[in-house]
């Protein structure tokens, strides 16, 4: 979890990788009308994201085997939508860096919707999940690698 930029899915997918389990890309879950508004400059509602979750949660609630899912959740009731629908604990990796670093991961980015003005909004809107159970905060300005690493320790070696 995290805003844009936070490396949700190039992070996500590694670790899928390192754990062997199925990899969700929360993006493509998005409704053909949430990218355009995205795309468009427009910050989405609770409203516009509610369905969207609700895909996610499905995949989650299929998932007893476990997978590993890129999904904002920028708020706690989105991530409590999340914990209800998931066929097991759900345990979240919070991407989390200053302004200046999620400007530079988004400008070297190429060929996604979501344009660099929407950064304000997303910051806006997050609620840091610290205090939530099952949550491992990771500072964005580590590299990639080192971001995965120390997430799989703590997910195989946390006991629920
Ligand atoms: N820890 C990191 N260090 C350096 N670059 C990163 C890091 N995490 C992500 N990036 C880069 O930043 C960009 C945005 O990452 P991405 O995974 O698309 O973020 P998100 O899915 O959260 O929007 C990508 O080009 C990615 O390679
Ligand atoms: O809840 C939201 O406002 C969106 O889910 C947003 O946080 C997400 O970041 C976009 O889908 C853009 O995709 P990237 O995260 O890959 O930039």
């Amino acid at each position: 979890m995290g805003v844009s930029g936070s490396g949700k899915s190039t992070v996500g997918e590694v670790l899928a990788e390192k754990l062997g389990l199925p990899f969700l890309e929360g993006d493509t879950l998005h409704p053909k009308g949430n990218v355009e508004k995205m795309s468009a400059g427009i910050p989405l509602s609770d409203e516009d994201r509610w369905p969207w979750l609700d895909l996610i949660g499905a995949r989650l609630a299929e998932a007893s085997d476990g997978v590993v899912i890129s999904c904002s959740a920028l708020k706690k009731t989105y991530r409590d939508r999340l914990r209800q629908k998931a066929a097991a604990p759900l345990f979240f990796v919070f991407l989390d860096g200053s302004l200046a670093v999620l400007r530079e991961h988004m400008a070297h980015r190429t060929g996604h919707f979501m344009p660099l003005s929407m950064l304000d909004s997303q910051l806006a809107t997050l609620e840091p999940p610290i205090g939530e159970p099952l949550v491992l905060r990771q500072d964005i300005a580590v590299p990639i690698d080192h971001i995965v690493e120390t997430s799989a320790t703590w997910l195989l070696g946390s006991e629920v």
